[in-house]
């Protein structure tokens, strides 16, 4: 493959039907995928210390450059030592390139062919961010995997629109890929475009692999298409994509969007779903979801999930949970945010040994289908 960075290692250990069970190498140490990583947007996984992060299996976090170049600035954490010292995550860290939460945070800003110009939803300072930039930033917060600048094109687009957005986005990513600085344990992830078109995803997938990344993001989707569009576009667009590297699907999702994403050759995953919703008092068990702020639960004396072993599962009751989101006490969303997360390894790790013992379909359906048994 012309122009392969080396980075980032991939080692693809086994795989069962399209599913991949493999690991991620990097300078911070081994991501064992299909992975989820949960979102640490201001260099913080809101209501947890690094410490609760690592005991729930995660390996790998997520921080937003946008938030970062903001406050405290890619300069005062560079200065400070980086992200990881910054934050005390010894573990990797991957980061955005900022581009899909300009778009979604910022007001006032302008996409040209140089980059993005906005203002900031602090301050209303004004920015500017170009491939070059963004990779700069990345390489200042010290991070893992650093992500192409691209533009997500919105959902619903007709074929011209996705066809230009998406050729943007490939200029853009060579733009990054000669801006970024090669280090061994370092990787830059290219990023697929095209939207719900075969032949857009298609062009983006052989422009990408020609320029030749340390790994592959599937972006412009979660984007309100819906779940059996998304798997429709994976189902066209994997197939096309080189095996010997990680698949990244980006802001995704529920756990029945995880199961079908790892069914069709996704390794690694993001989404802020476990950390906001369990903020909000909804949590992800094996049978469904629950609110824990609805009364039904004010005098239940079982834990979320009997075979959860998280903190909440293993020390508190439905009723005590219910009772902490009533008074608004801080403890409430700590807990439910260490829940999620630690449940949300428990899907990844179930699913990885699936995949290691030959039995992905048998788990994954079983899986699948406790998750709208109801009544939880
Ligand atoms: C986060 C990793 C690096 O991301 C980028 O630098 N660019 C980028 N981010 C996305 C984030 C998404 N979240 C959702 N749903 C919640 N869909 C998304 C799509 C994209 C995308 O197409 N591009
Ligand atoms: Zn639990």
């Amino acid at each position: 493959m012309t122009g392969t960075t080396t980075g980032i290692g991939f080692d693809l250990l086994k795989t069962d039907g399209r599913a991949r069970r493999g690991q991620v190498k990097t300078a911070h140490g081994v991501i064992n995928t299909p992975a989820f990583m949960p979102v640490g947007t201001a260099a913080t996984v809101k209501a947890m210390t690094t410490d609760a992060v690592k005991s729930t299996g995660a390996e790998i976090l997520l921080g937003n450059t946008y938030h970062l170049m903001l406050r405290p600035t890619a300069e005062r954490v560079a200065q400070l030592g980086g992200l990881h010292r910054f934050m005390n995550w010894d573990k990797p860290i991957l980061t955005d390139s900022g581009g899909f939460q300009v778009m979604s945070l910022s007001d006032l800003r302008t996409m040209t062919e140089e980059g993005v110009t906005f203002k900031s939803h602090l301050d209303g300072s004004k920015h500017h961010l170009t491939p070059e930039r963004s990779i700069q930033i990345q390489h200042m917060l010290d991070s893992n995997i650093t992500m192409c600048l691209d533009e997500c094109t919105p959902f619903p687009a007709t074929e011209a629109q996705a066809a230009s957005s998406m050729r943007l986005s490939m200029r853009w990513a060579k733009r990054s890929k000669d801006a970024f600085v090669e280090r061994p344990g370092y990787g830059l992830f290219g990023i697929v475009q095209g939207s719900v078109y075969p032949d857009l995803r298609a062009e983006s997938v052989a422009a990408l692999t020609d320029i030749g990344f340390d790994g592959y993001a599937i972006g412009g989707l979660a984007v309100g298409e819906g779940q059996e569009t998304m798997f429709t576009v994976l189902d066209f667009t994997e197939p096309l994509m080189v095996k010997d590297r990680p698949r990244y699907l980006m802001g995704v999702g529920r756990p029945s969007d995880l199961i079908g994403a790892v069914r069709r050759g996704v390794d690694m995953f993001d989404c802020v779903m476990p950390t906001r919703s369990g903020r909000t008092g909804q949590a992800f068990v094996r049978r469904g979801t629950i609110n824990i702020r609805n009364a039904r639960h004010a005098h239940d004396d079982r834990p979320l999930d009997a075979e959860c072993g998280c903190p909440a599962c293993q020390n508190h009751s439905r009723a005590y949970l219910h009772h902490l989101f009533k008074a608004g006490e801080m403890l409430g969303p700590m807990l439910l945010t260490w829940h999620n997360l630690h449940y949300y390894q428990d899907v990844m790790a179930t699913l990885r040994q699936a995949i290691e013992d030959g039995r992905f379909e048998e788990v994954a359906s079983a899986m699948e289908a406790r998750l709208n048994e109801g009544d939880v």
